[in-house]
């Protein structure tokens, strides 16, 4: 593959996002730094970009609630670089209408639109990724690896439509007596979610292993002193043939999931388990330790865009360092650089606390929704 090109975006206009009303940046290629104190609209401006990789809330807020308060739609619009579109824009309304157009003209499916500005986005509610339950970490999983690869969207998508049509057939046979035609109802969307979580299951131990021992270098690289492990685990994670696997638990456990009206055996319960020193992290680790960890993980999924696709994601560090010490700041920050940072968007509350490798950015300073230079 040819050498990585970064992923520019080179103006962002806003109307009616959060609390902007309206404002338009342009940005060099380096990117920009946003300075203002709490809740002036840094943080907006960071969910408005990110928005262009997720067509959705980074914060996992509905569209409706990203609308200022009392207009009736938000819009984002962007020019872009390095990228198949060079002009995309939303818009979203609160009758939860969506339109999103590439270069003018709108995709055939939402989905063809992921991606359109590749980001990843550090920020201190990251150590939710170590500190909170299995689904936070699998929702890190599938949004690195959906957002790679295709087939891995596709599974996703299929699998998530299979479990919730299981899961209905759960409840419908529970409720009307468990009749052995409901019962096969249910037995029904099992080939499927076994077929599909397989290849849930494959992508995710094959990236778990491919990143594991970068995972313990960078974190001894920012300072960890006791090693760092990342390891896949879920109920087929270790099988040979994790289809015949999930469509054998699936079997056993259907008497308990009609009691529970639940499916319990498959990837939407697996975890990505992190360790220090062989302990797990979310009980033995620091707040520091996590924040560490969280940013690895962040550096792992920019790698992981990457390399697969060529392109470096723009870097969007909304207060990413605060809670850490200066030297891991340091190693974080000189490691970045090492991977290659592309485009960068930095939000920090004082321009004082703009690190010296961020001080060549340009500078904007952010005032209730508003944006100068
Ligand atoms: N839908 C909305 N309409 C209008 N204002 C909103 C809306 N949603 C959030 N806000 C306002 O946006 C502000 C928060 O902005 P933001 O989260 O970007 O803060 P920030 O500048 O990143 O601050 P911090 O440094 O504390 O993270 C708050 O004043 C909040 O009331």
């Amino acid at each position: 593959m040819s050498s990585p090109r970064s992923a520019q975006l080179r103006a962002l206009a806003l109307h009616d996002f959060r609390n902007i009303a309206a404002a338009r940046l342009e940005l060099p290629p380096e990117g920009i730094a946003l300075v203002g104190e709490n809740g002036q609209g840094k943080t907006n401006a960071i969910e408005a970009i990110a928005y262009l990789r997720m067509l959705r809330s980074m914060r996992g807020a509905r569209d409706r609630d990203l609308i200022r308060h009392g207009a009736p739609a938000f819009h984002i619009a962007a020019e872009l670089g390095n990228l198949p579109a060079m002009r995309a824009t939303i818009g979203a309304d609160r009758a939860g209408r969506k339109k999103v157009t590439l270069d003018g003209a709108e995709p055939e499916k939402l989905t063809d639109a992921l991606d359109a500005l590749p980001s990843v986005s550090f920020s201190p509610r990251d150590v939710d990724l170590i500190a909170g339950a299995p689904a936070e970490r699998r929702r890190y999983l599938d949004i690195t690896l959906a957002l790679t690869s295709p087939a891995y969207l596709h599974a996703l998508r299929r699998y998530r439509g299979a479990l919730l049509r299981r899961n209905a057939a759960l409840r419908d046979a529970t409720r009307k007596g468990a009749a052995r035609t409901l019962v096969a109802a249910v037995a029904a969307w099992e080939p499927a979610l076994a077929e599909q979580g397989a290849i849930l299951v494959r992508a995710r131990r094959a990236w778990a292993a491919a990143h594991a021992a970068r995972f313990t270098a960078l974190s001894a690289a920012i300072g960890e002193t006791q090693p760092a492990a990342l390891e896949y685990a879920g109920s087929a994670a270790d099988a040979d043939d994790p289809q015949a696997e999930l469509l054998a638990q699936l079997e056993r456990q259907r008497e308990q999931d009609l009691r529970r009206c639940l499916t319990h055996a498959g990837p939407h319960r697996d975890d990505l388990v992190l360790r220090l020193d062989a302990h797990d992290l979310r009980q033995v680790g620091s707040a520091g330790q996590q924040r560490t960890a969280a940013i690895v993980l962040r550096m792992l999924e920019s790698a992981t865009h990457r390399e697969a696709t060529g392109v470096i994601p723009a870097l969007l560090l909304d207060d990413p360092f605060a809670e850490l010490d200066r030297r891991r700041t340091a190693r974080i920050l000189a490691l970045l650089e090492e991977e290659g940072v592309g485009q960068c968007v930095l939000c920090v509350p004082r321009e004082d606390e703009i690190p010296s490798q961020f001080t060549r950015l340009q500078r904007w300073s952010v005032r209730a929704g508003t944006f100068t230079r």
